[in-house]
């Protein structure tokens, strides 16, 4: 997805940033770096939903290189969005299709309400735009207006919606979808499924018959598949990541909502707990709201007042040794 959209992220996570700030500003006025400030500033990344690993490594990193130094707060920020964007940076990895495999499946989960339907409309614009054929099915066919939703998504961004009748079965439906994105020569098929984790044996039960359904009409099928969590969940995330882990072999996240959620830290915490690629991030609800994941642009919008392309380049130059 189109990058040069740092504002949009940046404005996105002002609330994230407005968090650790204020908090940050309490405890880094000019003063030396002691054991009572480290211990602040771990709880603060914690409240900050980084998590208890990453708080401890970045306290680590500060004993070792500054402790007993005098560090202005801007200092403290420069080396937080460092340690961040090291976190983030092996997971950073934007999502490409394989345009030999004609339709590239990618398989869509998540929890109701995290926002797959609008992930994949975003998707399917992003791409279209691009000039490849999309395809979307409607795999929550016990909800009617999870149906119509999708459809709204196919009007709008110009794309087919394959759906059946409600509560028909929903691997039968994408075998019939995959089948007819093959004859059409479509590009991407995106299968959106139901996410209803109050029945989870139900719920994974479905998902792998969806997948196994698929594989006999392309054993390669699902060639990717996205879990969506919502940012403003926090920790609840993680939970997702575990259950859903369980029930279908994830291949990335996409993570959105990140617009106006003051629990952004939480994208770090996932990236340290689980290493699992962060394909994209939702800023927002339009179609053109989907931006590549970036470790540098997110650890510098996160904690603001960060020069983003010093930030690149330190990262990597760290990278290469
Ligand atoms: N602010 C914001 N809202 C989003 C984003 N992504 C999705 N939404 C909104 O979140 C709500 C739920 O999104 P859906 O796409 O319906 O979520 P779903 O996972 O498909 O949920 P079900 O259809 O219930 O299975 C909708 O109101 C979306 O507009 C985002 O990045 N930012």
């Amino acid at each position: 997805m189109a990058l040069g959209f740092f504002s949009r992220l940046k404005e996105g996570l002002s609330r994230s940033t407005q968090k650790l700030g204020t908090n940050l500003t309490s405890v880094f006025t000019k003063r030396r770096l002691d054991e009572e400030s480290l211990e602040q500033l771990e709880e603060i990344l914690i409240a900050a939903d980084f998590g208890p690993e990453v708080a401890e490594n970045v306290i680590e990193t500060f004993r070792k290189t500054r402790f007993g130094t005098e560090v202005s707060e801007k200092e403290i920020k420069d080396a937080l969005a460092k340690e961040i964007a090291k976190v983030l940076s092996p997971v950073t990895v934007p999502f490409k299709p394989n345009l030999e495999l004609k339709p590239h499946v990618v398989l869509m989960v998540g929890v109701n309400g995290t926002g797959k339907t609008t992930t994949i409309g975003k998707m399917a614009r992003f791409y279209g735009d691009q000039g490849l054929k999309t395809m979307m099915v409607a795999g929550d066919t016990f909800r009617a207006a999870a149906v119509e939703q999708l459809q709204i998504w196919g009007d709008r961004v110009g794309a087919p919606v394959i759906s059946g009748k409600p509560g028909a079965d929903a691997a039968g439906l994408a075998f019939e979808a995959l089948k007819r994105a093959k004859n059409e020569g479509a590009d991407l098929l995106f299968v959106d499924t139901a996410g209803r984790l109050h029945n989870k044996s139900a719920l994974m039960e479905e998902l792998a018959k969806i997948i196994r359904v698929m594989k006999k009409f392309d054993e390669t099928a699902p060639h990717s598949v996205l879990l969506v969590l919502d940012a403003t969940t926090g920790q609840n995330a993680i939970e997702q990541v575990r259950i859903f882990k369980e029930m279908v072999s994830v291949s990335g996240l996409v993570i959105t909502k990140l617009d106006g959620t003051a629990r952004g830290g939480i994208v770090i915490a996932l990236a340290q707990q689980f290493q699992l690629p962060i394909h994209a991030v939702g800023v927002g609800e339009k179609a053109e709201d989907l931006r590549d994941f970036s470790a540098e642009e997110f650890a510098a919008g996160l904690v603001g007042d960060t020069d983003v392309e010093v930030l690149t380049t330190e990262v990597i130059e760290e990278k290469e040794g």
